[in-house]
């Protein structure tokens, strides 16, 4: 099975979990996005009522193409269950995101929820973090001087940039990656990088998931915290 055959096995594995009446929230990627089909399919053929909430323009258009329900996460109270994709887990249930740029919304999403579900082949489970570059959201307003300070730290800072212009988040901010090679203090670094001026959010998610859905060449394997 190639990645793309274990990303739609886990997405439709993962909608198993949703139950009539949830209020669901929607991960962003391309692993969510097996996800939301299976989900689109399973609530129009069952006459589900769900409300979705959304964590990227990308993922909100797509849900409200397939004719599912979506409310601003300002518009419920709670969320029932979010089901995201990730680009890095580690052992300890800790994770990188924001590889698609959308860590700052799941973030918010993923705290106002009940359960976190996490869906991933298996290439993004890890001994250790930090191999991908953990991505930041950043401001644009004094941007450069954020990522000097990023430098002086040793953080091997990059601007996300396509075709020679900054890449922009929904929120309209900028992204600036970390080549760190490997996180050995995962707490202590998002400390320092929540206390950055600037930084809107980093991409380590710490602590937030319940259970995790790997696709394996051997099928589907459900790790809960
Ligand atoms: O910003 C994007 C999100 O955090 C994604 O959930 C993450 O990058 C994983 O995406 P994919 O399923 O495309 O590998």
């Amino acid at each position: 099975m190639d990645q793309n055959a274990l990303k739609q096995m886990v997405g439709q594995e993962a909608v198993k979990y949703v139950e009539d009446g949830m209020i669901v929230g929607l991960g962003s990627g391309s692993t969510v996005q097996y996800m939301v089909d299976a989900l689109g399919k399973r609530v129009q053929e069952e006459q589900m009522d769900i409300v979705c909430v959304a964590t990227s323009n990308k993922t909100e258009d797509q849900a409200r193409a397939l004719g599912m329900t979506v409310k601003s996460i300002d518009e419920v109270d709670q969320i029932d269950l979010t089901i995201d994709g990730a680009d890095e887990i580690s052992k300890d249930f800790n994770g990188i995101k924001g590889g698609g740029a959308a860590h700052l919304w799941e973030k918010i999403v993923a705290i106002n929820s009940r359960r976190n579900m996490w869906i991933v082949d298996e290439s993004k489970m890890v001994d250790q973090l930090g191999a991908f570059p953990l991505p930041l959201e950043v401001i644009p307003f004094g941007s450069s001087h954020v990522f000097e300070k990023l430098e002086q730290l040793g953080f091997h800072p990059e601007f996300r940039m396509r075709d020679g212009k900054h890449v922009l988040t929904d929120s309209k901010n900028y992204l600036i990656d970390l080549h760190l090679g490997k996180i050995d203090h995962p707490e202590t670094l998002a400390k320092q990088l929540d206390s950055m001026v600037g930084v809107v959010e980093h991409g380590l998610f710490l602590g937030i998931v319940d259970l995790v859905i790997v696709g394996t060449q051997h099928g589907v394997k459900t790790v809960k915290k």
